[in-house]
């Protein structure tokens, strides 16, 4: 980059390197920067002609139209930029100029005199001031360099431009990519001191402005080395997707990430950084305001903050930020509840210890592998909790804090799970989303991934999987890059995996992948602690109910209970005294066998409670066919008593006190319950 020598020795220098160059064909090493030197001799070899008179014309009106249409993101949010840099050099007679990514300048700003000097070489408007139009000068020149650049008089190839001293800096786009040029131009018997700087510190602004225009939507991070510079023009920035990967990062944040590539489908927050992104956020949610340290896997240790937080933080797209403190709150929530939540799921192996002998050995044996890169192979019949084993496997180990991404194979269609598991680039397939997805398998990193029902993946994806888990790379469908993974992998299956072996529909080396250790989880039938079972399944099911705590069940009901040789397992006790609980009138505190459904207790409920004694079920379905009623799983309380009275109603033909009979409830409960169905 040119310094400013003292003018007489520098004119006098760069005129006897001129004489040497275009005179006597030398090259003047030494005499000139390195940059301008390298400008020369492109020129010279790009044949341009060091003595051209001509004004070389701008281009018409509807090419710089053009033009400015192609960079209008650009030239919208530059001028802001060029007023605040021109009031810094309305003194000094000069202008400033924006040009675009192939030198065309799209908009100048200056003192009207040096504006009219400056027209006679066409430094205006819809010219061209590339190094092949104009040969080295500070915008074309920059462009090649790709970095700042100041040409001062005679260091211009074309003598008619020795009049010139010029600064410019190249302004990348979000990308990375140079979306244009900031130039500040005048004469050369002129020179001013910090033009360079200060060019430098515009096209800084500009880049931020687009950046934080072009990643609205995300959550943007602040990094740095030095805590001093977060806040500044000098902060690297990073745009990550909620659900933590990094889309974007501005060239200051590159650079300090050791050049980090940045692909449109994104890398992996905990990829570039030791800590996973939903632990960071959770440390920016208790202190927005505090700087929080962050380890890069590749350079020194960086310093951050949370800028902007799109939707999570309630950012609206112009970039206005709503209150912090409720932001925080935000974040916390995004991320939910702590573990031995029942009803999100974030429980550990500790919550499901309730004191039967078997399921407690499998407890003890999950917990060693616990952190060991094992997989784990959780067998059981349909609804004997397997995948709540998965979770708080998952919730009570050191990947606590990552993902737990659950793929049930049966449960999407074999075309389906090729693209769920892997994701895929834009434009992969027809149909397919233009921005692309991630697959399950890259969404479960720092994580564990739980695939439910293995035995039931196609054959050729067993064979992707095992590659993946083999090379512990994912490649998206249509991609081409391997993208790093770090899972830990659960997979559960109700049927013997070995006899799917042995019948040749599941892969024996994909089996010995997965099976690090296999626990089985007890049929309900046949587990001691059914009591306790029921007790955590009420407590969650009224949790949020006024009535939490003070609902009981009668002996009677959990004699029935113990008796009952669930089918459908803890699924099924589920559903029943969820159905059961919101049978509950009121003012009745206890669970009687009037409200558990007709089929486990019999055909008329109330002649059960009225002679007391439950009737043995029906024969119960085998296992494997048992259907568990899934559609009770996600609806509330409320729906779910509505739906029965409704069908009780139809059932009795509207017959109020039929119905009430049947429910086991007053008619006048009824009426006030069908009240609230209209
Ligand atoms: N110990 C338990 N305490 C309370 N609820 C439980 C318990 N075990 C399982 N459940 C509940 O039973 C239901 C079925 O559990 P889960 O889905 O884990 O079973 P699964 O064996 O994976 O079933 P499937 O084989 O059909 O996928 C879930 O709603 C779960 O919350």
């Amino acid at each position: 980059m040119g310094q400013l020598l003292p003018a007489d020795g520098r004119e006098l220098r760069v005129t006897e390197a001129r004489r040497r160059f275009f005179e006597e064909g030398a090259c003047p090493d030494g005499e000139l920067p390195n940059e301008v030197l390298r400008s020369w001799l492109r020129c010279r070899d790009a044949g341009v002609d060091y003595l051209a008179n001509g004004r070389g014309d701008p281009e018409g009106r509807s090419e710089l139209a053009e033009a400015r249409e192609r960079s209008e993101l650009l030239l919208n949010n530059a001028s802001g930029v060029m007023e605040h840099v021109y009031e810094q050099i309305r003194a000094s007679g000069s202008m400033v100029i924006l040009a675009d990514d192939r030198g065309v300048i799209l908009h100048s700003l200056g003192d009207p005199e040096f504006v009219g000097r400056a027209q006679r070489i066409a430094l205006q408007p819809g010219a061209s001031w590339s190094e092949g139009a104009r040969g080295t000068n500070a915008v074309g020149t920059t462009l090649i360099e790709a970095a700042p650049v100041e040409i001062i008089g005679a260091e211009h190839f074309l003598d008619r431009n020795g009049f010139l001293t010029c600064s410019a800096a190249p302004v990348f786009s979000p990308e990375g990519t140079i979306a244009g040029v900031l130039d500040i131009s005048g004469d050369s018997r002129n020179p001013q001191r910090h033009t360079l700087g200060l060019v430098r510190l515009a096209a800084q602004m500009l880049e931020k402005r687009l950046f934080e225009i072009q990643y609205a939507r995300e959550i943007l991070v602040a990094i740095h080395s030095r805590p001093e510079c977060i806040g500044g023009l000098q902060e690297g920035l990073l745009a990550v997707t909620q659900d933590g990967r990094v889309v974007g990062a501005n060239g200051i944040a590159r650079a300090l990430l050791r050049q980090l590539p940045v692909c449109p489908e994104g890398i992996g927050f905990s990829n570039v950084f030791r800590v996973s992104f939903g632990v960071f956020m959770d440390r920016c949610a208790r202190d927005p305001h505090a700087l929080q340290a962050l380890e890069p896997r590749a350079g020194e240790r960086l310093f951050s903050r949370l800028r902007a937080a799109g939707p999570l933080l309630g950012m609206s797209r112009a970039g206005t930020r709503d209150d912090e403190a409720g932001a925080a709150a935000r974040v916390q929530s995004a991320r939910g509840a702590r573990p031995c939540d029942r009803r999100t799921g974030e429980i550990t192996l500790d919550c499901l210890a309730t004191g039967d002998p078997r399921l407690q050995l499998a407890l003890d044996r999950a917990a060693r592998i616990s952190g060991k890169d094992i997989p784990l192979l959780v067998q059981g019949e349909s609804g004997v909790g397997k995948e709540l084993f998965a979770r708080a496997f998952h919730f009570s180990g050191p990947r606590a804090e990552g993902p737990f991404v659950a793929l049930n194979c049966a449960a999407i269609p074999e075309s389906l799970i090729e693209s769920e598991l892997f994701g895929y680039v834009g434009g992969a397939f027809t149909g397919a989303r233009r921005e692309g997805a991630i697959g399950r398998i890259q969404q479960a990193h720092g994580g564990t991934l739980f695939l439910d029902e293995i035995g039931d993946m196609p054959l050729g994806m067993q064979a992707r999987l095992l590659r993946v888990l083999q090379e512990r790379c994912v490649t998206p469908i249509g991609g081409q890059r391997q993208i790093p993974v770090d899972i830990s992998l659960v997979c559960a299956t109700h049927r013997m995996l070995r006899d799917a072996v042995k019948a040749g529909t599941f892969r024996e080396d994909l089996y010995y992948r997965v099976n690090g250790l296999t626990i089985t989880v007890p049929p309900l039938r046949e587990r001691s602690d059914i009591r306790s079972i029921v007790a955590k399944i009420l407590e969650t099911e009224l949790a949020e109910s006024p009535r939490a705590g003070q609902v009981r069940i009668s002996e009677q009901v959990l004699e029935f209970i113990e008796r009952y040789p669930w089918p459908g397992n803890v699924r099924q006790l589920q559903n029943v005294i969820r159905v059961a609980a919101a049978l509950l009138d009121d003012d009745e505190a206890e669970i009687l066998p009037v409200h558990l459904p007709e089929e486990l207790f019999g055909a008329d409920p109330m002649d059960d409670a009225e002679s007391g004694r439950p009737q043995a079920a029906a024969a119960p379905q085998p296992a494997a066919e048992a259907p568990a009623e899934p559609s009770a799983q996600a609806r509330s309380l409320g729906e779910i008593e509505l739906e029965v009275i409704a069908a009780v109603m139809r059932e009795v033909s509207g017959n109020v006190s039929a119905a009430a009979r049947r429910l086991g409830i007053s008619r006048n409960t009824l009426y006030r319950k069908i009240g609230r169905m209209h």
